[in-house]
């Protein structure tokens, strides 16, 4: 039995949990929120059969087997850091934070004094095997384009460039690199920095990020030219009700990743 700690406990983090109470070879006994949203949270988790516990930091004696991120970008330096250091194993999906200068070197020299190791998971997108073994070969070149509907890019950078509750056409919101969309699309484009880190690095990938209005799908392509031969990709994403912004292949990315380390067969 895998027990694991999760950090966050908004649309991903309860997709998750519903799915994995049903799975008898691991167990969510802690999840980690804000100060001052615990009682909200501990409402929310009042239908499950195992409601974890409810925290807002991990104790100091705490050894689960695993920690699992499903928090935004603030959770990776708050929580992710000081649990390498520890030795605990953690999975995160805020990837974008790796676009901040210098984090990725910090958590992999934390991880290392740790004992332990991140593991990034693929989250919305897909092809990320294909994309990091095409890098080992050498690539050219690597573009993502993030297409979702006009409501999702509510309350980002998108709003200075466009009426999102106007446009009638696609409309390019971002074009540039994946390190400058996932900074400034913390919420949106973690995708891009994905990519990125399995591929060209974050200053070589492409991306282009659309806001439509006709879109009820978030919707994710990718196109990779190297050494390999060459990579088309379309992936069309349902969001989540709970939040549009985020795809519902999010939640089923970490209930695979907690499943793989906690079953005897993965695939
Ligand atoms: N890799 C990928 O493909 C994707 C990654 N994401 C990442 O996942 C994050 C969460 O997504 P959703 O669940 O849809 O968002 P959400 O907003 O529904 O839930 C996030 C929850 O985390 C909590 N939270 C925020 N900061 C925290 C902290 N420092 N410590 C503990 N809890 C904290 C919030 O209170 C909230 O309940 C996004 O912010 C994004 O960074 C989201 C979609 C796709
Ligand atoms: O869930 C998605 O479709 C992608 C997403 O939000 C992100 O890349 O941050």
């Amino acid at each position: 039995m895998l027990n694991i700690t999760m950090i966050g406990c908004g649309a991903i983090g309860i997709g998750a949990l519903e799915l994995l109470e049903k799975d008898p070879d691991l167990c969510v006994d802690a999840v980690i929120v804000p100060e001052n949203s615990e009682e909200l949270v501990r409402q929310r988790l009042a239908g499950f059969v195992r409601p974890p516990r409810v925290l807002t930091a991990l104790p100091a004696d705490a050894r689960p087997d695993l920690l699992v991120e499903c928090a935004g970008h603030r959770a990776i330096e708050e929580h992710v850091l000081p649990a390498l250091e520890r030795g605990i194993p953690c999975l995160v999906v805020s990837v974008g934070a790796l676009s901040e200068l210098g984090l990725a070197e910090r958590l992999e020299a934390a991880a290392r004094r740790g004992g332990t190791y991140i593991e990034l998971l693929p989250g919305a997108i897909g092809g990320i095997d294909a994309l990091s073994a095409a890098k080992v070969g050498g690539l050219d070149a690597v573009l993502y384009v993030g297409r979702k509907p006009a409501s999702a890019w509510k309350g980002t950078p998108a709003e200075q460039v466009c009426d999102l509750d106007s446009i009638s056409e696609a409309t390019v919101i971002f074009q540039g690199s994946a390190r400058e969309a996932a900074s400034l699309y913390p919420k949106n484009a973690n995708v891009a920095a994905t990519l990125s880190l399995a591929g060209l690095g974050l200053d070589r990938t492409e991306v282009q990020l659309i806001a439509d209005p006709h879109s009820s799908e978030n919707v994710h392509r990718v196109e990779a030219r190297g050494a390999f031969g060459g990579f088309e990709m379309t992936l069309r994403g349902k969001p989540l009700a709970a939040n549009p912004k985020t795809s519902a292949l999010t939640v089923y990315s970490v209930v695979r990743a907690l499943g793989n380390h906690a079953h005897s067969l993965s695939i």
